[in-house]
């Protein structure tokens, strides 16, 4: 276990592999911490330097009192990457975490060898909806929404399957609402329209076929304005890593091959 403070907040890092190894550098998504990524690890090629890391008010990192701004959320990436030496970065990206990785390969180019862009897109929601969403959270908390949220997180085989989905209802409901409330706010103030079609690294999407929150549409149309190939994973949500493990596996393994990553 490691730790960076950006701007005052201690942000929990994990780091596996070898020193040298290409690194790869992973953001996650509303209400999930670093490990949404275990599923999907033992898919990816050996020899990795993989960093997770927790963003404000997830996971081990601090909490600060929301709301909070894209623009330190970027910042918050682009420490790390700095603080651990990271250079010639794959950037893997999921929802808030795709958003952060966006505004990171915009504003440090020279840090990135590609991005892969999963269940994210340019601008997620309006600015209303998440005003609406951080209401609610206010009055019920995030118990108060986990149905609605899991049912866009997954798809209803996992939905139905009460064992399997425990632990990723522990993992939503027990994110503190400050932080996840300050990531809504966030979200709500983001548009990478213009510096994402602007990017020149090679970017790689996809989108879970069943994912109620970016759905496989938007997703593509964020594709579509930077080049990059997008893939659909049938049968799961908006987590894809960890209902299609094995298949993000293989795909972003292909990315990491074709952009000599590997
Ligand atoms: O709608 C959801 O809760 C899913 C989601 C949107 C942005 C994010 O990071 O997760």
């Amino acid at each position: 276990m490691k730790t960076v403070t950006s701007n005052g907040v201690t942000l929990h890092v994990q780091v596996q592999g070898p020193e040298t190894g290409p690194v790869v550098l992973f953001a996650n998504s509303l209400g999930t911490d670093l490990r949404v990524w275990d599923l999907l690890l033992p898919y990816l090629p050996d020899g990795l330097r993989i960093v997770r890391y927790d963003k404000g008010g997830h996971g081990l990192s601090d909490c600060p009192a929301a709301p909070y701004d894209m623009d330190t959320l970027v910042t918050d990436a682009e420490a790390i990457a700095v603080g651990l030496g990271l250079k010639e970065i794959v950037f893997v990206g999921l929802s808030i975490g795709g958003l952060i990785g966006q505004g990171l390969a915009a504003r440090r180019p020279d840090l990135f060898r590609g991005l892969v862009l999963m269940d994210t897109a340019a601008r997620i929601g309006s600015p209303e909806m998440w005003q609406d969403r951080i209401d609610a959270l206010r009055t019920g908390g995030i118990a108060s929404m986990a149905d609605a949220i899991l049912d866009r997180w997954f798809a209803p085989e996992m939905r139905n399957d009460a064992t399997r989905l425990a632990p990723w209802r522990h993992m939503l409901t027990r994110t503190p609402v400050e932080g996840y409330i300050g990531c809504c706010a966030a979200i709500a103030g983001a548009d990478f329209t213009e510096t994402t079609r602007a990017l020149t690294q090679p970017v790689m999407a996809m989108a879970g076929s069943e994912d109620g929150s970016t759905t496989p549409d938007l997703v593509r149309t964020t594709a579509e304005l930077c080049n990059a190939a997008f893939h659909v994973i049938e049968g799961a949500g908006h987590l894809p890593c960890v209902e299609a493990p094995d298949t993000v596996g293989a795909l972003i393994s292909d990315f990491l091959k074709e952009t000599g990553h590997v």
